[in-house]
């Protein structure tokens, strides 16, 4: 454009705005990648039982398939990709030679002494048909009587799972690999379950987390693992610990405390609003119920945990429940209020998962 003085400006340039759109359309490269290369065992190859040697693309593929034609050029692309997300870091020789090690991040994708590694997260949430779900999303707009899971797949998610002995064996595996890790660093943050003699775990599963909370605290003298039927069916022995089936909904075990983690997530409102009633009817005058659940921050930022709540919450309506949905500290509180909890506090002892616990 010419200027009265005779100057001339750059038309206004959208260049920052074109790779804002083009990093968002190419986004999905950076998840399959990873399960691509998890799949591929290359963070375990690297890792080498702690030694994170650095490894070129053609060394892992001489490790990880040594008499195939697997092309180490391709493996190279993602190992590229994958560093700009801070999973590996490049070392680059001056012959041109590429090698990679395992940031802090990368190495969550190896098993630890237990066999646990967020690896079985990534790879559960990008099962074929949770991947052939995402095409339904928009329906939870138009039509949310309906799950865009049972839309694309024909069932229920976890019914779905259940019938299929390595999906539900999966997703008790990605359960545990993210529980252990942040119930260890809760029990650090977290007295509240000093003087607790009875303690029931609602949605326990099989009751990894109940029994983490009892080994360090022995006061809790009697476990109580409530989740439904078909899941304490599967349920090993635990010392201290009783499974109970049944559904939340409809009642809950009595205890001291009452703890439940990572269970109205997907629930409606009207839905957790009965589950928190039936825990106040479980409790005595002064007993707590401990809730572990993701809070959503009051105002939407582009930080990264805002970000991945809310990732997680549009996964949950996409896959779980389209009226379900995660709750800001405020909405907990009205929903514990009107089941009967006076006070509540809140810690946010980690960036996903916070801790609220409410006094009867
Ligand atoms: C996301 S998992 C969380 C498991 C465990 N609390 C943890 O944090 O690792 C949710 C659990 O709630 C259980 N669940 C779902 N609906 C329930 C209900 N109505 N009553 C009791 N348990 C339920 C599921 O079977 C599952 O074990």
């Amino acid at each position: 454009m010419e200027l009265p003085n005779g100057g001339v400006t750059k038309p206004e340039s959208q260049s920052k705005e074109r790779l804002a759109i083009f990093e968002l359309a190419h986004m999905i490269s950076v998840p399959m990648s990873l399960v691509a290369i998890i799949k591929l065992k290359v963070p375990q190859t690297i890792w080498q039982e702690g030694s994170n040697t650095p490894l070129s693309a053609s060394e892992i593929i001489t490790r990880v398939h040594p008499h195939g034609s697997a092309d180490p050029h391709n493996l190279q692309r993602m190992l590229r990709l994958l560093t700009s997300f801070n999973i590996f870091v490049e070392h680059l020789n001056p012959n041109g030679e590429r090698k990679y090690t395992l940031t802090d991040i990368g190495k969550t994708l190896v098993d630890d002494d237990e066999g646990l590694s967020y690896a079985y997260y990534m790879l559960q949430h990008h099962e074929d048909a949770l991947i052939n779900t995402w095409p339904f999303v928009a329906e939870a707009v138009e039509d949310p009587t309906t799950v865009p899971f049972k839309k694309a797949n024909g069932d229920g998610a976890m019914s779905y799972y259940s019938k299929r002995p390595n999906m539900i064996n999966l997703f008790g595996k990605a359960m545990r690999s993210v529980s252990v890790p942040f119930m260890r660093e809760m029990l650090e943050n977290y007295d509240g379950f000093n003087g607790v003699e009875s303690l029931v775990d609602v949605g326990g599963n099989y009751g990894d987390c109940l029994e983490m909370i009892m080994q360090r605290y022995p006061n809790i003298r009697k476990g109580i693992n409530f989740d439904l039927p078909h899941v304490v069916a599967h349920a090993p022995p635990l010392p201290g610990i009783i499974h109970v089936g049944g559904d939340a909904h409809e009642f809950v075990p009595n205890g001291d405390a009452i703890f439940l983690k990572w269970l109205v997530t997907t629930s409606t409102d009207e839905d957790t609003r009965k589950v928190f009633e039936n825990c106040y009817k479980a409790l005595p005058n002064g007993g707590k119920l401990i809730v572990v659940e993701p809070v959503l921050p009051e105002s939407t930022d582009e930080s990264q945990r805002t970000r991945t709540l809310l990732g997680a919450d549009v996964y949950n309506m996409t896959m779980y429940n389209p009226k379900g949905k995660q709750r800001t500290e405020q909405q907990f509180k009205d929903l514990a209020n009107f089941a009967g909890f006076s006070s509540c506090r809140a810690f946010y002892v980690d960036p996903f998962m916070s801790l609220l616990e409410f006094q009867k």
